[in-house]
């Protein structure tokens, strides 16, 4: 497979690292170009993949695979998006868990590179994304919106990247705005709902790899969208997809309905 373009993955050696490593190993288009993780780790001194760097400087990365998939941490990916937009290099960011200052950092380092950025790199969750709004906007206020997620019990942020995009896409539909409308903890004499909230619930343990689900619950009936992942190739997947769309595209922040055209 000759002129594959090389990759940077960022957080080579975690869960989505390695689904990554795997599926570039017989990619048609992009091939494993470097390795990217935190200072410290254990493969900066050795024992990570042989034959392409592993480094924790991401320009060091970035200078010999300039294309960057990124599934990291919040402050990581603020550091990666500063040393792709110095190369104007592609940059897709997988990470989830940006409070609001982070994102606007994140937004401001990334200026000049070509930004794909998703809380979920899936198919079906970007088509549950594009149901969630119009099924929203179809019904009236007499339905509840909830949106419930789980994962593994590894996962460090709550609500879900994906949990996070589904509920903008209700507030959307809705015409309102999720910072507003949504209800993210519920606990001890909380209250009736209160009308028009979005609430979200979050369940971890063992290796859920996740699972979403959008309900509409009105009186008399109820309407739930679900979506269950089982198998982290389907984000690498995705990412990758997203990687190969962005060579050559004109700097800016994209996202994966643009890469999915839906
Ligand atoms: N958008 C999507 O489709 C998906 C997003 N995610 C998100 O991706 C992120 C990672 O998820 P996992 O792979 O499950 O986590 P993980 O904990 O298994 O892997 C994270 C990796 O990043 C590395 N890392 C941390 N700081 C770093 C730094 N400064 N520079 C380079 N590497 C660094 C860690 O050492 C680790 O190897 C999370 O935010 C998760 O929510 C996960 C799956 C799908
Ligand atoms: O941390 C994970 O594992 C996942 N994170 C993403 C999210 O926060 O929604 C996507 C997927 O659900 C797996």
């Amino acid at each position: 497979m000759p002129d594959r373009t090389p990759v940077t993955v960022a957080g080579a050696s975690g869960r989505m690292g390695a689904a990554l490593r795997t599926l570039l190993h017989d990619h048609p288009t992009l091939r494993l170009g470097a390795c990217l993780e935190r200072s410290g780790h254990p493969w900066l001194s050795g024992g990570g993949p042989q034959g392409v760097p592993v480094t924790d400087d991401p320009a060091a990365a970035l200078a010999v695979a300039p294309v960057v998939v990124d599934f990291t941490a919040p402050e990581a990916s603020v550091a990666i998006a500063r040393a792709a937009a110095a190369r104007g290099a592609v940059h897709v960011i997988g990470t989830t868990g940006f409070d609001a200052d982070t994102l606007a950092a994140l937004v401001a380092a990334g200026q000049g590179a070509v930004s794909v950025r998703a809380g979920n790199m899936s198919l079906g969750v970007n088509l549950l994304v594009q149901l969630t709004r119009r099924v929203a906007a179809a019904l009236g206020p007499e339905f509840d919106i909830e949106i419930i997620e789980a994962h593994h019990r590894a996962k460090r942020d709550a609500p879900s990247g994906t949990a996070l995009m589904l509920g903008e896409a209700a507030a959307e539909g809705r015409g309102v705005a999720l910072d507003t409308a949504a209800e993210r903890a519920r606990d001890g004499l909380c209250g009736p709902r209160a009308d028009g909230a979005i609430g979200f619930a979050v369940v971890r343990g063992g290796d859920i790899v996740g699972e979403h689900d959008v309900v509409f619950a009105g009186p008399g009936e109820r309407i739930v969208l679900r979506h269950m992942a089982t198998d982290r190739t389907i984000f690498a997947r995705g990412a990758l997809k997203a990687a190969d769309w962005a060579l050559g595209r004109p700097a800016g922040d994209y996202d994966m309905l643009d890469v999915l055209g839906i």
